[in-house]
């Protein structure tokens, strides 16, 4: 897997408040081409809202998001979610249409492929993270793992530069986990650019090429993994390693 378009990505202090809860508070995170950047922390520090930010669901209060060195603060936000594939805990698979129908669509809709195309573009993807057998089948009938495989296949035919995972695995029974982190994993060496917001610390540990640690909206530590676990420089990242691992 080596065909990838690639781009940097950088956020630079954002800040982000629902109403007085201020969820981001000066966060910055570079994302070189073609690397991994896991995203750990305690449940509600704020990450999968900075992976929201990042590609515009929800726009930030202050900060700029950069791709390949641009701020695309300016551009349609539709735009720049054609950039980055996202991949969240729940698959949001449409239920009535199939496999490949559910990889087709956004290929014929949005980027106005013809449908014979976007057919097989949906194949080749399926192909891809080993489902092909399973085209013409129905989500429901799929496993979790394959369902999720499914909804990645769905955001790399887009051809993003980037791609994001939300806790991709957290709805996953413990036997489906694997093969998702495989593909994950396969991705991550094929050279796609990536942020991983993960409870899996095997993969943020083995897998990625940058650790970022954020509790209480801020970034508290950020480096290769090799420092981040076996030299915690903090309280806080000491005992947040010693609850998971
Ligand atoms: N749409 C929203 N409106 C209001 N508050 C929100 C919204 N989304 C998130 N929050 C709040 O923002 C904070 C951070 O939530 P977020 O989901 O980003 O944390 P997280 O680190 O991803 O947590 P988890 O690991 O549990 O998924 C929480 O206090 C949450 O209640």
């Amino acid at each position: 897997m080596s065909e990838f378009k690639s781009g940097s990505l950088t956020a630079t202090n954002i800040h982000l408040a629902f109403g007085s809860n201020k969820v981001l508070r000066g966060i910055d995170l570079h994302v070189p081409q073609g690397t991994t950047a896991s995203v750990i922390g305690p449940s509600g520090s704020g990450k999968s809202t900075l992976l929201r930010v990042m590609n515009r669901l929800i726009e930030p209060d202050q900060g700029d998001i950069l791709l390949d060195g641009r701020s695309v603060l300016a551009d349609n936000p539709d735009e720049l979610r054609r950039r980055i594939g996202m991949v969240f805990q729940q698959f949001n698979l449409f239920p009535h249409k199939t496999v490949v129908q559910n990889v087709s669509l956004a290929l014929s809709k949005i980027r106005k492929m013809p449908k014979d195309q976007a057919h097989s573009k949906a194949m080749e993807q399926l192909e891809l993270v080993g489902l092909k057998s399973k085209a013409d089948a129905r989500p429901g009938n799929l496993s979790g793992g394959q369902q999720q495989r499914v909804a990645i296949a769905r955001a790399l035919a887009m051809e993003p530069e980037v791609m994001f995972f939300d806790e991709a695995t957290s709805a996953l029974d413990p036997e489906l986990v694997k093969g998702v982190l495989a593909l994950m994993t396969d991705l991550s060496k094929g050279g796609m650019t990536m942020v991983v917001v993960t409870h899996e610390m095997g993969f943020s540990r083995n897998v990625s090429d940058t650790v970022t640690f954020m509790d209480g909206g801020v970034v508290v530590e950020t480096g290769p993994p090799a420092e981040l676990f076996t030299e915690p420089k903090t309280d806080r990242l000491k005992g947040f390693l010693s609850d998971v691992l």
